[in-house]
């Protein structure tokens, strides 16, 4: 599985820390940056790791700004892109469970490394469940405003 991770410099050392860990699971990563701690602008960020996900070049993201809500809400503007902020492992895994969530997003001014590479594992491990929540997933999709 490929993995797209991209940060602004909010989320710079936490996207680094996490890019590593991410590595040691044994998942391919496509690093998007940004690279250096100067301030550049989350939702750039947002829309480059959408368009990879978009068309085929990556089957997951991982976002990170400093609280990840920027970035979340700029991500969740493209069809198809079902992101979440997660900060602790349950969250995680309802993300994928209920809402089939295909992007993590974290804050990096919010959690450490330990804890967001735990959210890591527990979101890639869940499994979205279908059901009744395919069908609310479908009405998210559905949306055209
Ligand atoms: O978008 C955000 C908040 O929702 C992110 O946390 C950004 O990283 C943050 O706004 C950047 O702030 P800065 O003061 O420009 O470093």
């Amino acid at each position: 599985m490929r993995i797209v991770m991209a940060s602004d410099h909010g989320g710079l050392e936490l996207r680094q820390m996490v890019l590593e860990h991410v590595r040691e699971r044994g998942y391919e990563v496509v690093d998007l940056g940004t690279h250096e701690a100067a301030s550049v602008d989350y939702p750039d960020y947002a829309v480059m790791a959408a368009e990879k996900l978009r068309n085929g070049e990556a089957d997951r993201a991982v976002l990170v700004c400093g609280t990840g809500l920027g970035i979340s809400m700029a991500a969740n503007r493209h069809k198809g892109i079902r992101a979440a902020v997660c900060h602790n492992e349950f969250e995680a895994r309802m993300s994928r469970q209920h809402n089939d969530a295909n992007v993590l997003v974290l804050g990096g001014r919010v959690i450490g490394p330990g804890l967001a590479a735990s959210i890591f594992d527990a979101w890639m491990s869940a499994e979205f469940e279908g059901g009744r929540h395919q069908n609310r997933v479908d009405k998210i999709e559905s949306i055209d405003g």
